[in-house]
């Protein structure tokens, strides 16, 4: 995490801070790779002005091993400085890396957040992609570009006003190519980015995809938002392609120019032809690090533009603050005139909802669908935040304990089942890497699951690979329903809990209602089935969001319901009616 700093900027700033050190050593050995770059010139220099004008075999030797070592040490210091940036993307990344996919889950709550969630984390990896690449190594050298200039007027001031000109024409294409490819570098980003939701929501609807026969109408889609993509890429990357090409060969003109120049300049005896040599190459350094940033210039952009949406997309989702471990509280909930609007939306879809569970009691919430009973059980479980009202439990409101000890407290059956990639123990055991067998087993054969999952290939230990197909509808509802009663909550909040459930399935799950109550925790239950409501104590009808009858079950039925004697029948578990 990154300690205290505020959501957004200052937070990335703060991780970026963490590589400060290390950036400090990358910037060091610069300094020396530079000095050292300085070897083949002054070797140049010795040797035509020196060596060959003493045709001294034993200096030539002497100054070779020299040169030896020098370039042997700027090999070694290039490569650490590399490695060291390496380090500093990594501790970028990791130091945001969680607090991230933190934030992902929070607004993911929002449906529409998804492909902003997807490319928050593509936008990481593209600033982190910045570290690793040369050109923030191209970045350190520039400031040389001056120094080795000035090496150059010493030769010579015209040698030095050529390459200076030179320096100028190759900044100046820089920018251009800047200016001409950062628009068409962001719109394909964001193509690309719808492409990939796109992509994402046809797997994960393949079921329907293939099977009735939307493939070749996706794949139209997709391709058209990936053309688009493709499309700019190209463009931009021949833009930088044409500057890159025009820099090289510039560069090349430049130092034969600067060849032809100081030749003239020996003929007329106004410089040495080691200093011909040397400044032709100190030309050649100066230029490098410009031309290295521009070939790669494209991945400076994309960070640029990652890090300030990442920034913005931080801002919106502040870290959780740290709250005082609240003791387990007792089963006593308490919602007073709870209002909820959808992530997302202005609406409410439930309005004004007030009503009290004292512990060893259940609650049945019915209703025609579309009423609020799912809407209801997510704000109860803290998923959906309340847009006015509160709800207590054992005194506390929800949002006064930390997400995750309320979840432990809370044992949440939603109605669209979600297991992820684990094993069977592992997703009921809440994700948890080790978890106890015994509470595992505990929580299986409450849901009436333990049997089912001794039948799987691997029992408890089977893999789920996050297909839906690899268990029945049943089969991961029962797996759900340990991982709701797993840890033993105080609260169990079941959305329609038998939807998939045979009828042994569904007196189990009465069972298991009527042994939490025994133990003093409550129950509630969403459903549009009466043999689930078998053991609830309290009734709540839900219309159009508004609570329209509460309290004791038979009398809010007789009250409310026109079918009051086939339900009363079905209560006993056979599944005949609906509300
Ligand atoms: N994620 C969401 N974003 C916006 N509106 C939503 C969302 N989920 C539900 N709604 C709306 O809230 C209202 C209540 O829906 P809810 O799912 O709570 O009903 P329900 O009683 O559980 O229905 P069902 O019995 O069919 O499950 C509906 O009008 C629905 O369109």
């Amino acid at each position: 995490m990154t300690g205290q700093a505020k959501p957004g900027f200052p937070e990335m700033r703060a991780a970026r801070r963490k590589g400060l050190v290390l950036f400090f050593w990358a910037f060091v050995f610069s300094i020396f790779v530079n000095l050292l770059m300085l070897t083949g010139p002054l070797y140049m220099l010795q040797v035509y002005d020196r060596v060959l004008a003493s045709r001294s075999v034993e200096t030539l030797v002497a100054l070779s091993v020299l040169v030896l070592g020098l370039y042997a040490l700027m090999a070694v210091l290039d490569y650490a400085r590399g490695r060291v940036m390496a380090r500093v993307g990594a501790r970028f990344q990791s130091a945001l890396d969680g607090r991230l996919f933190e934030a992902t889950l929070y607004r993911s709550s929002d449906p529409r957040e998804h492909a902003a969630s997807g490319a928050a984390l593509r936008d990481l990896d593209s600033v982190q992609a910045l570290f690793v690449s040369p050109v923030l190594l191209a970045l350190f050298d520039m400031p040389w570009t001056p120094v080795f200039i000035a090496a150059i007027f010493i030769f010579h001031p015209i040698l030095g006003w050529m390459a200076v000109a030179g320096g100028l024409i190759i900044v100046v294409v820089a920018l251009l190519n800047q200016y001409l490819t950062g628009y068409r570098v962001r719109k394909s980003q964001a193509a690309s980015q719808q492409a990939h939701t796109f992509a994402d929501h046809a797997r994960a609807g393949s079921e329907v995809v293939l099977s009735q026969g939307l493939a070749g109408n996706m794949r139209k889609r997709f391709m058209r938002l990936r053309n688009i993509a493709l499309d700019q890429t190209v463009h931009s990357n021949d833009w930088t392609g044409s500057f890159t090409a025009f820099t090289k060969s510039f560069r090349l003109l430049l130092q034969s120019a600067m060849l032809g120049a100081g030749a003239y300049f020996v003929i007329q005896g106004e410089l040495t032809p080691g200093s011909m040599i040397a400044g032709s190459i100190l030309l050649g350094r100066a230029l490098a690090p410009v031309e290295q940033a521009m070939g790669n210039w494209p991945i400076l952009q994309r960070a640029r533009s990652g890090w300030q949406s990442l920034g913005r997309y931080l801002q919106t989702v502040p870290p959780r603050p740290k709250l005082i471990e609240l003791p387990k509280p007792e089963a006593h909930l308490v919602a007073k005139a709870m209002t909820v609007v959808p992530p997302g939306q202005r609406k409410p879809t439930l309005r004004n909802i007030t009503f009290e569970i004292k512990p060893g009691q259940a609650l049945g919430v019915i209703g025609r669908s579309g009423s609020g009973k799912s809407t209801l059980a997510r704000a109860l479980a803290g998923y959906w935040p309340l847009a006015a009202g509160e709800v207590r439990l054992g005194g506390a409101t929800l949002d006064q304990y930390n997400p995750d000890r309320l979840g432990q407290h809370i044992g949440y059956l939603p109605q669209t089942v979600s297991l992820f990639q684990g094993t069977v123990a592992e997703n009921i055991a809440r994700m948890e890497s080790d978890p106890s067998s015994e509470a595992v087993v505990k929580a299986a054969k409450q849901a009436n699951a333990h049997d089912m999952i001794m039948q799987l290939p691997k029992g408890y230990d089977t893999f789920l690979d996050g297909n839906e197909n690899q268990l029945s509808g049943g089969q991961r509802q029962r797996i759900a329903l340990a991982r709701a009663l797993y840890g033993d909550p105080v609260l169990l909040i079941l959305d329609e809990p038998n939807s998939m459930l045979d009828a042994e399935g569904s007196e189990a799950l009465n069972r298991t209602v009527s042994g939490f109550k025994r133990s003093g925790r409550s129950v509630i239950v969403m459903t549009h089935r009466p043999a689930a409501i078998a053991e609830c104590d309290l009734l709540m009808v839900v219309e159009k969001g508004m609570a329209t009858a509460f309290g004791p079950r038979d009398e809010v039925m007789q009250k409310t319901l026109k079918n009051v004697e086939p339900v009363r029948t079905s209560l006993q578990g056979k599944n005949k009616v609906a509300f």
